[in-house]
């Protein structure tokens, strides 16, 4: 263990120091991009105004012999736009630790785009040392290049090690940004018995007692994740990160999806990924918070001003509890204001 006056140290001579505090960022959405891919990566300057963050993915569902084009789009993407312009994040996703990959993919993006890149989303996350070694890695390409703004590390949750060791991996590095839950992964690495990527299973459910008169026994369907997630939430929010549900593959099925992002959202998560464009209007509705909650929320804020004490609205009570939980909603609402006019009318904040 480093010892704690060292955590902050620049890992590099010339690399910049590491942020004390994540940028305050709204990041409702993730959405992925196949660099490879030129009739989408064309579309990037448009969707760059759309969507909270702009991923260039690198790993999984990059065919092996389009990785090098994928490496070559995303540079050609990531130069081609203003990202900042519109408030937008611009972030990869590498390839694996113990792929052939991962070298080229950093020395490459760094060098030419390493002052635009906000952050690198890691793959298969096993423990603290996979981020000791790119947070060192990092740390040289930035000197090397003259990067001034430190790039962030995102860590996927997608193997069974990766999970035991989910709070050493959340405190390895004061350039954590977060953690996304990939279920695809992670249900190959626990032997899961499921085809699917992200969401629920039919077939993972309760079932209440038998009765006497033989009536149907009333059974629910149960959240596959809930665990999982919980977990994440709490190394993240434990270590002032960022918490996200990953994908959900069914785009046929929004009504999932949405309960899926909902559930992460309630659970404190601040955003998932969209790998499709109909999921990017699914994302922009579940990671904002509801305007008769923020109402609420609202009444409660004003209720206590100095957020101390216990009043009565509604026949609810209220405390300095509810009071840091009203606070979550209002923060979160006057973010989302920033970027949506719509909701700002909506929320009708002063
Ligand atoms: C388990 C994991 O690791 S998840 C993360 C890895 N997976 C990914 O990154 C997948 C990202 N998404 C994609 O690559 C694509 O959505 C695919 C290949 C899965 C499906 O693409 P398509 O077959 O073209 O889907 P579809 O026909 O429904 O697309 C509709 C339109 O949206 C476009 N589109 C599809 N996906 C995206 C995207 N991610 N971003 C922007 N535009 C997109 C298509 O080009 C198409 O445009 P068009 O109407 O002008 O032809
Ligand atoms: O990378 C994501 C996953 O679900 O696996
Ligand atoms: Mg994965």
């Amino acid at each position: 263990m480093k010892l704690p006056r060292r955590f902050f140290q620049p890992l590099a001579t010339g690399a910049p120091a590491p942020f004390r505090e994540l940028p305050v960022k709204l990041e409702r959405m993730i959405h992925f991009v196949p660099p490879h891919n030129d009739k989408v990566r064309a579309r990037v300057p448009e969707l760059a105004a759309t969507v909270d963050v702009v991923l260039g993915n690198l790993e999984d569902a990059v065919p092996v012999d389009q990785k090098e084009a994928a490496r070559k789009g995303f540079v050609a993407m990531a130069q081609a736009t203003d990202f900042a312009a519109s408030g937008t994040g611009l972030w990869t996703r590498i390839n694996a630790l113990n792929s052939p990959w991962i070298l080229d993919d950093l020395f490459e993006i760094v060098s030419q785009v390493g002052d635009k890149l906000d952050v690198v989303m890691v793959p298969k996350v096993e423990g603290p040392w996979d981020i000791h070694y790119i947070d060192q890695l990092l740390a040289q390409l930035e000197a090397k290049h003259g990067v001034k703004k430190p790039i962030l590390v995102h860590a996927i949750l997608e193997t069974a090690e990766g999970v035991a060791n989910v709070d050493a991996i959340a405190s390895a590095s004061p350039r954590m940004h977060g953690m996304s839950l990939g279920p695809a992964d992670l249900a190959a690495s626990r032997g899961m018995k499921t085809t699917r990527v992200g969401g629920g299973h039919p077939d993972y459910r309760v079932i209440a007692d038998p009765t006497q008169d033989g009536a149907a026994r009333a059974s629910a369907q149960q959240d596959l994740w809930h665990y999982t997630i919980a977990k994440m939430v709490d190394a993240c929010m434990a270590n002032g990160l960022k918490a996200f549900y990953g994908p959900f593959g069914d785009f046929s099925d929004g009504d999932a999806c949405e309960a899926q992002f909902r559930n992460a959202f309630l659970m404190g998560c601040a955003g998932a990924w969209t790998l499709h464009p109909n999921q990017v209007a699914i994302a922009k509705r579940v990671f904002a918070p509801d305007p008769a909650e923020v109402a609420f929320a609202v009444r409660i804020v004003e209720a206590m001003p100095d957020g101390t004490g216990a009043v009565m609205l509604d026949g609810k009570m209220q405390d300095d509890a509810t009071w840091k939980q009203a606070k979550v909603i209002v923060d979160l609402a006057r973010l989302v204001a920033e970027k949506d006019p719509e909701l700002a009318k909506t929320y009708g904040l002063k």
